[in-house]
C-alpha cells in the first residue's frame, strides 16, 4: 500500500475572526502549499496575511475549519508536540527581532540553549549555520555593529539552528534596500533547494513573489482569491485583486495598435533570447535584472504565444539539432 505524502501545509475552510472584530480576518480559506516549493502569500495591507503566518506557526487556532502544518493538526497534538512542531517551523521577522545584548553568535546559539543542547555543541553548531549565511567572520559582533542585511542573516541563521522543515519568511525583505533584499532572497532561495525545505514568504511585494517563489497565494479581505504557479498567475492572473498588483508596476510606454504589454520573468536577456523576442516581434519595453534572472515588460502582438514556454521549446530544438 502506498501513503501518499502530505502537503507541507493544508488550509481547510479555515475561519478567524479575532474578538471584537465583525469581519472575519480570514474566512473559507482552503488550499495546500506543496512540499519543497518556495510559496508567496501576497495581499494588500489588512488583507489577513499575518492571521494566516499566526496560524501557521500555533500562535492563533482557526475558529473553523483546519491548518495542518505536515500532516499535522495543532489541536490533535500533545504539548510536547506542539512544541517540537514549533521549533520545525523557523521564522524570519521583518525587523530581524534579534536580542541586542547578544552577539551574532549568541544570538543563533538561543533555540539550540532553550533546547538544552551543551555549549561546545550549540557554538559549534552555530559557527556553521553563521558560515552557511556568509557571516563566520562576523560571529562576535553585536546587532548594533550590522547592517540590516547582515542582521536579517544571522535572524536566517537562527531560524535554522533547529533544523525545520518549514520556514515561514514573513515580510523579512521590506525593511531592506532592493540590492540588499536580492540577496537575502537569493540566499533563502540557496537554502531552501540544498536543505529540501518548504519556503513560505509573506510580503506585500510582487517583486518578491516574482523573484524567488514557484508558488503563490494572493489573499484580499481575508479570502483566498488565487493560488497556483507563480509563472501561470503572473502570465495570467484571474482576479482583479492580483491584476491590479501587476498594474501597479506597469511601465507606461506607448504601444503599436494590436500591441499589449505582457511581463515576463526570463532566465537572462542574452542575444539568443533577443532573437526569439525578435522573432515574435516583441519589444522590451522595460527590464529589471535581478539574481534569478530578469524581469521584463514586453510589447507583444496579439496573439504572441507564452514566451517562456516558446523559449523553452526553440532551445530545446536548437538543442536537438546541435
Ligand atoms: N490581534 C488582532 N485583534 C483584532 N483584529 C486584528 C488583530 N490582528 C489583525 N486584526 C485584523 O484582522 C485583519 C487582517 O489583519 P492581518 O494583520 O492578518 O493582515 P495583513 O495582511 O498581515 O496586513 P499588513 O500587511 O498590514 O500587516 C485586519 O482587519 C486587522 O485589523
Amino acid at each position: 500500500m502506498t501513503r501518499s505524502i502530505p502537503p507541507a501545509l493544508h488550509f481547510e475552510g479555515v475561519r478567524k475572526t479575532y474578538s471584537g472584530q465583525g469581519a472575519p480576518a480570514l474566512r473559507d480559506i482552503t488550499f495546500s502549499v506543496p512540499r519543497g516549493s518556495r510559496t508567496g502569500i501576497i495581499g494588500r495591507s489588512g488583507a489577513g496575511k499575518s492571521t494566516l503566518v499566526r496560524l501557521i506557526s500555533g500562535l492563533e487556532q482557526p475558529d473553523a475549519g483546519c491548518v495542518q502544518v505536515q500532516g499535522q493538526d495543532f489541536r490533535a497534538l500533545t504539548p510536547a508536540g506542539r512544541r517540537e512542531r514549533q521549533s520545525r517551523t523557523g521564522l524570519v521577522f521583518q525587523h530581524f527581532n534579534l536580542l541586542a545584548q547578544r552577539t551574532a553568535l549568541g544570538n543563533v546559539t538561543l533555540p539550540l540553549e532553550l533546547r538544552g543542547v551543551g555549549r561546545a555543541q550549540r557554538e559549534e553548531r552555530a559557527r556553521e549555520l553563521l558560515a552557511q549565511v556568509g557571516l563566520e567572520a562576523l560571529a562576535g559582533r553585536y546587532p548594533a555593529q550590522l547592517s540590516g542585511g547582515q542582521k536579517q542573516r544571522v535572524g536566517i541563521a537562527r531560524a535554522l539552528a533547529t533544523e525545520p522543515d518549514l520556514l515561514l519568511a514573513d515580510e523579512a525583505t521590506s525593511a531592506l534596500d532592493p540590492e540588499t533584499s536580492a540577496g537575502i532572497l537569493n540566499l533563502l532561495t540557496e537554502l531552501q533547494r540544498d536543505r529540501d525545505l518548504t519556503l513560505v514568504i509573506v510580503t506585500h511585494q510582487l517583486e518578491v513573489v516574482r523573484a524567488a517563489t514557484t508558488h503563490v497565494a494572493v489573499l484580499d479581505a481575508g479570502g483566498l482569491v488565487e493560488f497556483g504557479e507563480t509563472r501561470e498567475v503572473l502570465a495570467r492572473p484571474q482576479h482583479e485583486v492580483t491584476r491590479a498588483l501587476l498594474d501597479a508596476h506597469r511601465p507606461a510606454a506607448p504601444l503599436a495598435s494590436g500591441e499589449t504589454l505582457r511581463r515576463v520573468n526570463l532566465p537572462e536577456l542574452s542575444p539568443r533570447v533577443l532573437t526569439v523576442l525578435a522573432g515574435l516581434g516583441a519589444r522590451v519595453v522595460q527590464a529589471d535584472a535581478h539574481p534569478l534572472g530578469v524581469d521584463a515588460w514586453l510589447a507583444v502582438p496579439e496573439g504572441t504565444p507564452d514566451i517562456p514556454t516558446h523559449l523553452e521549446r526553440v532551445a530545446h530544438l536548437a538543442g536537438a539539432h546541435a
